[in-house]
């Protein structure tokens, strides 16, 4: 298994209920799988668990076989490229090539590769004509599309993506949907955090719902309403 949760939960300090409890749950390197729930059910806490960003209360996590504390921050994010829900606190270099390149330059890309692959995401997400602008002053959709594309362009392992059409129009969720199906093809997984029940459907051959802070069903079946919640 690529994650593995058991009997994990958390509790954000001063809070009474635990913001996730009893999380029992594995996830493969590969496949399409997404979590929804409504408002306040733990959903970006439990990826926050995943990424080591949010140490548990009780139980344990492991990321390929090891205990997620004994990784650093880092190691995390050579191995899971995270998508925040609010990409304003994703967003932090001079320029949108530089968001780009910048996991890129990190992992020692040459300046071939890193001009292509830069060039490559500009085009795909269409931010070439931003790609001097700074990331901050873009629309809301552009600031989510540039998250996407510098997330991606980094080609993780492993991704989880928190509300990853807000701010989209249909058009470029269609593209975000197919470059998605792509990642996946290539073997690689794909957690989705969503409201976005068309896009979830779409997308996702796994579906867990959370509420109050637990699973409340995990199913590979699509039967009548699985996703009223
Ligand atoms: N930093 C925080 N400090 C205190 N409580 C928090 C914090 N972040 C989240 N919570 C609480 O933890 C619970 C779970 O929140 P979380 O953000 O994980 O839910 P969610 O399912 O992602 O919600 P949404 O759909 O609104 O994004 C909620 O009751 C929320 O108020």
């Amino acid at each position: 298994m690529f994650l593995e949760l058991r009997q994990v939960a958390f509790s954000y300090p001063q809070k009474t209920s635990p913001a996730v409890i009893g999380i029992n749950l594995s996830l493969k390197k590969s496949g399409i799988t997404a979590i929804v729930g409504p408002n306040g059910s733990g959903k970006s806490t439990l990826t926050k668990l995943m990424l080591g960003i949010l140490p548990a209360s009780e139980g344990q996590i492991y990321l390929e076989g090891r205990n997620i504390t004994e990784y650093s921050l880092a190691e995390v994010g050579r191995q899971i490229g995270y998508v925040f829900q609010n990409p304003d606190l994703q967003l932090f270099c001079a320029s949108v090539a530089e968001e780009i390149a910048f996991g890129l330059v990190n992992q020692g890309c040459d300046v071939a590769t890193l001009e292509e692959r830069v060039n490559f995401y500009l085009d795909y997400f269409e931010l070439a004509a931003y790609r001097k602008s700074f990331p901050l002053h873009l629309s809301q959709g552009e600031k989510q599309r540039l998250a996407i594309a510098a997330v991606l362009a980094n080609e993780p392992e492993f991704l989880i993506l928190d509300e990853p059409t807000n701010g989209l129009d249909a058009y470029r969720k269609r593209l975000l949907e197919e470059y998605l199906h792509k990642v996946a093809e290539l073997g690689r997984g794909i957690l989705l955090v969503s409201h976005d029940i068309a896009f979830v459907d779409r997308m996702a051959e796994r579906i867990i719902v959370l509420a109050n802070g637990q699973i409340q069903s995990d199913s590979n079946q699509r039967g009548e309403g699985y996703l009223c919640y």
